[in-house]
Parts: structure tokens; C-alpha cells; sequence
């Protein structure tokens, strides 16, 4: 159907413009005001309108970056087309799949599971805010990815309850793979409300409506290893205390941890938290050392690397995508029943938490050296004390407990894993030509 705009009303050689008599020109004085009132009805309603996309949440981004929240973009949800693609993308198409709604999904790890689901013959829907903490035009490819493989990815927030009310009216949803959050370790020291709002607000929003869905889906969310903090212990085991977050991006993971006990505790939401080491590979997220090292290496721009006190080695448990998407489908796949229903748990429900790394710790020096011998390209090191904004120096993941009950195993080291990421890189980017600041 064509789009009539007022465009279509102005004609394209303006001096020849003739007005036609209107056939309101006899109108009643009454209808004159009715025609005014609903004019200046409409200038208010604009006002308004243009107030509430003025307001800071959605301002453009500032120069300053510690000043700048971050910018969602309006959208709108809903109608009988919108239901019809929801359902469609969430139905299941094997006999013992499940329907799975993926929070996140055009981030990093939210595209590759959502993708690895939908691959498997499960039932599949995206939600993402699709803010700009970094670049989202990468987010809209990665979501054009996903809509080629049959995966529908709804606009929205986790923190919007009347949309997700409607996800599960629409989809009685087996499972959720939580995976919406604000990232990164040290831009949380630049805005640390938007950890509070997608990694505690949202997080409690999620659950509120997931506890009183029926039938209660069994919900697996992402943690962090930083929730290991200062711990010194290694390699970091899922007993040792995480009492100590050396970011605050690390305690509202470590409050999400506490959250998912109080939701299991009351309702019987059964909950799986996994806590990722460094993930790192293809269609990855810039903020990361990995990925802005590169970016940077290309460009001959000198990078920082950190160390620690007295020249001590930093260093990461870094761990690849593809293994990181079979921790979490087996995480989905033995995740037992939530076990409430009309907001009342009726008996004990799983709660669980597993470490997913890859157990062999790397210095980033070493990362970096791998990465300049895959581009052939000479990095321009800084070396540079490790600042005191919520980075740890080293973490090791003790995987046992995965591995026994997710059957997770990780195969990838950092050479292969960097390698397939460079390979992805220098083609999505134009042989990083095309990369962005
Ligand atoms: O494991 C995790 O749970 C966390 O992993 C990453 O956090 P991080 O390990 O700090 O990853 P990067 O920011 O990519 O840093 C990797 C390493 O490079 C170092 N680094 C970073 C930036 C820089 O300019 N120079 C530098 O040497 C960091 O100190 C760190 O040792 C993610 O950003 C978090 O979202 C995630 O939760």
C-alpha cells in the first residue's frame, strides 16, 4: 500500500498551484472551533511528544562520555502482524525442543546462542533494547543475521513489564535465557546507573513477571567471573566467597546472584546464573581489550596494556564463544522445572550457579602477541599500572562442577579462538578499514 504523506499533497511546480474551492469554506462557526481545538489539541499532544524524546534517557550522546546515559530509540510493540511473528519465531520444531525467549539477543553472546537454539530446531525470541553503549550498527547486523535464520527480534526493554507480560501471553515460554545487561568492568565507574537499571531493575522486572507466568519458565542468566573480585584463591571455584566486587559492575552481578536465590526461595523459579570468563571470538563486543586492541593495532594507534604491582602479569581465563553457547544449551537442557505457579511455590525448585571459563589463564601480553602475529602488524605497546576502576588482575576458573553437570568442555584455545576472531574481523570491518573510533 502506498504511504500517503503530506509530501503528496504539495505540487511539484509550486507557482502553479492552484488552490480548489474547499467545500469547508461554508462551515458553521461551531465547527470552525471544533476545528480549532483539535488543532491546537494536536500542537499539545506534539509538545508533549516532543518533551519525552527530549528527556535525557534519550538524548544524542554527548562528548562526554561520563556524562551521557545511554540512548534507547522509541519503539512499538503489538497488533495481531507483531503476535503472529512472535509465534512464529518461538515455535518449537523438534519433538523434544523447548521454547526459549533470549533476553540480549543482539549482543555478543545473546546473537551466538540464539542462533546455536534456533539451529537445534528450538523455539526462539529475541529482545533487545538495542542501546548504543557501543556501536549498534553491529547490533542491527548481527539482528539481520538472526532474522535470516528465522529468529525474531523484538525491540524492547526487560524493564518494560507490560511488553513482556505480552511476550508470555503471546508464547507460553519453556525457558529464558537471560542474557540483557549492562557490560563491561570499567564503564561502570562512567555511569553506573544503567548497571542498576538493566542488571538490577531489569533483572527484578524479568523475574516478577516470569514468577507469575503459567507455566513458569525455567530461567539460565548470565553472572561474571569479576563476581570473584579480590578473591586470591585459584582457579576460582564456585564455593569460594564473593564477597568482595572490585566493581560496581561486579556487585550488581553478585546482587543478581542474590536476587535469583530470593525468586527461587519464594516462588520456585528454578534459576541457573553462569559466570563467564572473558568471552571473547566473531561478532564480539568492542568494548573489549580483544576487540579495540585490534581495531587499533590496525590503525597504528598505540594501545595500554595493564600490570599489576611490581610488574605483575595480568592475565585472563579467556574463553571462546562457541564454547561458552554449549555451556549455556546444556545449561538450558538440564534445567529442571520451575515448580510455582499463580505467584506460589509448591515444593523446593534448582538453583544453580556454574563457572564457565576455559581454565588456562593467558597474560594479555601474550594476547596481544598473538593478535599482532594474525595481523601482521607491529602493536604499539603501553605499558601501564593497572587503574584502580574495578579491574582484577587475573582470573582462573575451576570448571568441575560444569563439567559434571552441563557436560561443558571447553576445546577453544586463545591462538584458534583469536584466529577465527581476526578472520571475522577483517571481513566485517573491510580489512579494518572501515572500522570505527
Ligand atoms: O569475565 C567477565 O566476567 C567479564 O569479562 C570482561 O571483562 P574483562 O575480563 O575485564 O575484559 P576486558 O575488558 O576485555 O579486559 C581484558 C584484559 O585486558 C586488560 N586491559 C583492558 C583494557 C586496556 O586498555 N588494557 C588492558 O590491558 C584488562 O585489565 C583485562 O585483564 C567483560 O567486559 C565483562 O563484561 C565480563 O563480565
Amino acid at each position: 500500500m502506498k504511504q500517503m504523506s503530506h509530501l503528496d499533497d504539495i505540487p511539484s511546480t509550486p507557482g502553479k498551484f492552484k488552490m480548489d474551492k474547499s467545500p469547508y469554506f461554508h462551515r458553521t462557526r461551531w465547527q470552525s472551533s471544533v476545528a480549532k481545538l483539535a488543532f491546537w489539541s494536536l500542537v499539545f499532544v506534539g509538545l508533549i511528544f516532543i518533551f519525552f524524546y527530549r528527556s535525557p534517557s534519550s538524548n544524542p550522546v554527548s562528548s562526554d562520555p561520563s556524562r551521557r546515559s545511554l540512548r534507547t530509540y522509541a519503539y512499538t510493540w503489538g497488533g495481531p502482524a507483531w503476535e503472529k511473528r512472535v509465534r512464529s519465531s518461538a515455535r518449537v520444531r523438534t519433538r523434544h525442543g523447548i521454547s526459549v525467549l533470549v533476553t540480549g539477543a543482539a549482543g555478543f553472546v545473546g546473537t551466538h546462542v540464539s542462533a546455536a537454539l534456533k539451529r537445534r530446531g528450538d523455539g526462539v525470541l529475541g529482545l533487545d533494547n538495542f542501546n548504543d553503549y557501543y556501536d549498534p550498527s553491529l547490533k542491527r547486523a548481527r539482528q539481520a543475521l538472526l532474522e535470516r535464520s528465522g529468529v525474531f527480534v523484538v525491540q524492547g526493554d526487560i524493564n518494560d513489564a507490560a511488553l513482556l507480560k505480552k511476550l508470555f501471553e503471546v508464547v507460553p515460554f519453556t525457558h529464558v535465557m537471560h542474557l540483557a545487561a549492562q557490560a563491561g568492568v570499567r564503564y561502570a565507574m562512567e555511569n553506573p546507573s544503567s548497571y542498576v537499571h538493566s542488571n538490577i531493575a531489569g533483572f527484578v522486572n524479568l523475574l516478577e513477571v516470569c514468577k507469575s507466568a503459567n507455566p513458569q519458565p525455567a530461567i539460565v542468566w548470565a553472572s561474571s567471573s569479576s563476581v570473584y573480585g579480590l578473591n586470591t584463591k585459584v582457579p576460582f571455584s564456585e564455593k569460594d566467597a564473593t564477597d568482595q566486587p572490585a566493581s560496581l559492575y561486579a556487585a550488581t552481578k553478585k546482587a543478581g546472584e542474590e536476587i535469583a536465590h530470593t525468586y527461587n526461595h519464594i516462588y520456585g523459579l528454578s534459576l541457573t546464573g553462569l559466570r563467564f570468563f572473558t568471552v571473547y571470538g566473531p561478532w564480539g563486543r568492542p568494548d573489549m581489550a580483544y576487540f579495540f586492541f585490534t581495531r587499533d593495532i590496525l590503525k597504528g594507534k598505540p594501545i595500554s596494556i595493564f600490570e599489576g604491582a611490581n610488574h605483575g602479569t595480568v592475565a585472563r581465563d579467556f574463553t571462546y564463544i562457541d564454547d561458552i553457547v554449549k555451556g549455556c544449551l546444556g545449561a538450558l537442557d538440564t534445567a529442571e522445572k520451575s515448580t510455582g505457579s499463580g505467584g506460589k511455590k509448591r515444593r523446593p525448585a534448582q538453583l544453580r550457579v556454574f563457572n564457565l571459563g576455559n581454565t588456562s589463564p593467558v597474560p594479555v601480553t601474550d594476547l596481544v602477541t598473538i593478535l599482532e602475529r594474525l595481523l601482521k602488524v607491529k602493536a604499539k605497546r603501553n605499558i601501564m599500572k593497572l587503574p584502580r576502576n574495578g579491574d582484577v588482575q587475573f582470573t582462573h576458573a575451576n570448571i568441575s562442577s560444569a563439567q559434571r553437570e552441563l557436560g561443558y568442555k571447553p576445546t577453544t584455545d586463545l591462538q584458534s579462538g583469536l584466529k577465527k576472531f581476526a578472520r571475522w574481523y577483517l571481513g566485517y570491518y573491510n580489512g579494518g578499514k572501515k572500522a570505527t573510533s
